[in-house]
């Protein structure tokens, strides 16, 4: 196959967006056929193009190491590092009715994650911590972090994410008493660009009850080292 002339033809044309909700959405910009293909056809697609990529760098594809690469980086998308792009990856956090009335806040820190920038595609790795203080509901401790995790295997911005995990809580604890935290190291900062190893970013969303500065600075002073 002449390795120039891909003949898998990428649709490239920007979808018609109406310009007012598109400036407002917290969404991670999907194209409406996002799900058209199976998993196992992106896998296809994504290493033919990625063999194209290294192909052009002029890396050696019958090298016994590199050969496997393409389809690798195509496995590790599709089905690791950004299976949080697919709806159907969301978890199932089952809900138990507050039956103890607790009515303080629960904080679940140093939950790990690992995302990727949307602008280069390189590592995301920090820390989120979030909290709520329920109303009727309570949920499983271990779903705060699947909730994390989902929307951090995507492509991201640090904004984006923070914002995808404070409305996914409220909607399925039921409260808008809650709090997310983030703080993360850009390897596109640190490794490349302005290559500065010594900042980090930290985002909040801070809503309901935790608008109000007590409820505020209980949360960070649980958070702080
Ligand atoms: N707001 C925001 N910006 C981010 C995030 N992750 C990476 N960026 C920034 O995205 C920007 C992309 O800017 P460009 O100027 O198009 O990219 P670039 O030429 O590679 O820029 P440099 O990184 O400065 O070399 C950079 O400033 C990144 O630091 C994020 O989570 N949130
Ligand atoms: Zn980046």
């Amino acid at each position: 196959m002449d390795k120039l002339t891909p003949n898998i033809p990428l649709d490239l044309e920007p979808e018609e967006t109406d310009p007012i909700s598109s400036n407002t959405s917290i969404e991670t910009p999907l194209r409406p056929d996002a799900f058209a293909l199976s998993d196992a056809e992106k896998i296809e697609r994504i290493t033919f193009y990625f063999r194209e990529i290294m192909h052009t760098l002029g890396l050696d594809l019958t090298d016994d190491s590199l050969q496997g690469t393409p389809h690798r980086v195509a496995k590790m998308y599709v089905n690791e590092v950004f299976r949080g792009l697919n709806p159907e990856n969301k978890p199932q956090a089952k809900l138990f009715e507050n039956r103890y009335a607790y009515n303080q806040m629960l904080v679940e820190r140093d939950i790990t994650i690992y995302s990727y920038c949307e602008h280069h595609f390189v590592p995301i790795i920090g820390k989120a911590h979030v909290a709520y203080i329920p109303e009727n509901n309570v949920v499983g401790l271990s779903k705060l972090n699947r909730i994390v995790q989902y929307f951090a295997k995507r492509p991201q911005v640090q904004e984006r994410l923070t914002m995808q995990i404070a409305d996914e809580l409220k909607n399925v604890l039921h409260t808008q008493n809650v709090a997310v935290y983030i703080e993360a190291d850009h390897l596109c900062v640190m490794s490349r660009g302005v290559n500065d190893v010594g900042s980090s970013t930290i985002t909040t969303e801070f809503t309901g009850l935790f608008q109000e500065d007590k409820y505020r600075q209980e949360f960070l002073q649980y958070i702080r080292k």
